[in-house]
């Protein structure tokens, strides 16, 4: 169904392309404007992480679901749509503003390593500004 089989991955710059047809075929392109793309990811898409409430005995360890419900094989509305429309959305925002995603996320990467080096953080989740009272965002 997605034209994608099994163990084969899926570039960012598919699904930069696959966004850019769908709102070149619908008209759509003067809607996704860098304003309105970011307002979908910061307001919309937090709105839709109400929906994540349906999962929460999943998230907190107490529940198992079918795998195939998790990767898209079967169940609408099921965590795999939130998360694709969440990267959906960033991916259509990067190419909107001429960020290319991928590069820049791997930028980040290393960024994160200098600010996070392994000889100063391991086992410890603490925040680089070394405030005892914050961590990496990982643990609540
Ligand atoms: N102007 C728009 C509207 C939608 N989409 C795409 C990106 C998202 O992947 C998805 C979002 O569609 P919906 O707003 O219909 O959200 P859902 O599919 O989650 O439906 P619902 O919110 O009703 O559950 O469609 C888009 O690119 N541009």
């Amino acid at each position: 169904m997605t034209g994608v089989s099994d163990g084969e991955s899926v570039s960012l710059d598919l699904l930069k392309m696959k966004m850019a047809e769908f709102a070149k075929e619908r008209d759509w392109d003067r809607f996704h404007s860098p304003r309105n793309l970011l307002l979908a990811l910061v307001r919309f898409c937090p709105l839709k992480w109400v929906k994540w409430e349906n999962y929460r005995r999943y998230f907190s360890g107490k529940e198992r679901y079918p795998r195939d419900y998790l990767i898209g094989k079967r169940g609408e509305g099921a965590p795999w749509e939130e998360l694709s429309d969440v990267l959906l959305y960033l991916v259509r925002l990067s190419d909107i503003c001429g960020i290319d995603l991928g590069k820049a996320a791997m930028r980040k990467v290393e960024l994160n390593a200098i600010k996070y080096p392994v000889g100063m953080c391991k086992g410890s989740s603490k925040k680089h500004n070394n405030n005892s009272n914050s961590n990496n965002g990982t643990e609540k």
